[in-house]
């Protein structure tokens, strides 16, 4: 849509890039495009892979064509997924831990984890018996999905950035997005974070396993890592993700399917719902990972102990605003 080059993007933007406290709400979509080229270009996977500018730049439109305007799961959240996990990248120096080749994984597992969402979760793909449901026998419908189209779009020859890999090195990259695309389905969290906190004592960058569990915590820390951003960056997120959720629980209401309870327009609000995901999912997730990485205490543990005050006090004033 677009042909500014990556050349004009300024020194100023790609440091910020690095950083959570990038603003997503400043770009338009055909702007991320030639930043999500950045991303690539800088961490130097250009080179590694011998990927060639154009079929980069095919393969990041074709991505942006297959994510639907939706009110959450939309292109810019793919961009901030992929965007917080380029700076975690480079916040925990994770250059000199992990290869080229990992580090590709990550970044192409973020930008492709939620490709064609339709809007409704799994447990609605399940009630309502969709095509998708059907496909996948009701296992992680969804992330099968995107995962799938991802590899729909690398079919293209002219989108295909894998293509001067080897044949392994080609079954490494795909084997390890599969694992961590479909590690992003939340009804597998304690199983992926319990498995985390076992290894994390012990961990060992050389060891595969370690490895993996390593890349598909980090797919999941981004995916849920709006918190982590400062109030005025995260907090429209919250109402992008509310409008998503109460469209479902309204479509369930209308088909007579059961309606998910935290989707509920009639049982949550902003600060209740987002007060209980801080406790029971950021807080725990991240305090795991900043036991590998202390640096990135300040950068999303801080923030996130931030959010969960100012809820609060939204949740304590919305119940005083009742009771008189
Ligand atoms: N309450 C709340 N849920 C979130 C937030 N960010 C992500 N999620 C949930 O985490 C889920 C991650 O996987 P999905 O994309 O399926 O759907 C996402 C939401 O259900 C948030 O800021 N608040
Ligand atoms: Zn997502």
């Amino acid at each position: 849509p677009c042909c500014r080059s990556s050349l004009q993007v300024t020194e100023e933007v790609r440091e910020h890039l690095k950083t959570p406290i990038f603003d997503n709400w400043q770009w338009e979509e055909a702007e991320m495009l030639v930043l999500l080229q950045v991303m690539f270009t800088d961490l130097d996977f250009l080179t590694a892979l011998h990927i060639e500018l154009d079929v980069l730049q095919n393969f990041l439109f074709e991505v942006y064509c297959h994510y639907n305007s939706i009110p959450f799961h939309n292109f810019r959240h793919c961009f901030c997924v992929t965007q917080m996990m380029y700076g975690l990248i480079w916040l925990t120096d994770l250059r000199s831990k992990l290869s080229k080749l990992d580090l590709f994984t990550m970044l192409a597992s973020a930008l492709c984890h939620d490709l064609d969402h339709p809007g409704y979760n799994n447990v609605y793909q399940i009630n309502a018996k969709t095509d998708l449901a059907l496909r996948y026998n009701d296992i992680s419908p969804l992330e099968n999905h995107h995962c799938a189209v991802a590899f729909g779009i690398l079919s293209k020859p002219e989108c295909n950035i894998l293509k001067n890999l080897t044949r392994e090195q080609y079954k490494q990259i795909r084997g390890a997005m599969i694992k961590c695309i479909l590690a992003t389905d939340m009804a597998r969290h304690n199983e992926i974070l319990n498995k985390f906190k076992t290894i994390q004592p012990v961990f060992d960058f050389t060891n595969k396993d370690h490895k993996e569990v390593l890349m598909k915590i980090m797919v999941k820390v981004s995916d849920i890592s709006n918190e982590v951003r400062p109030m005025a960056v995260a907090e429209p997120w919250l109402d992008c993700l509310l409008q998503e959720f109460f469209n479902q629980s309204d479509t369930e209401k209308l088909k007579g399917l059961p309606v998910t309870p935290f989707m509920d327009r009639d049982k949550v609000s902003k600060p209740s719902c987002q007060t209980s995901f801080i406790r029971f999912v950021l807080l725990p997730l991240f305090t795991e990972l900043i036991k590998l990485f202390p640096c990135l205490e300040q950068h999303i543990l801080e923030p996130v102990r931030h959010a969960l005050e100012y809820y609060s006090d939204m949740e304590r004033a919305s119940k005083e605003d009742k009771r008189t």
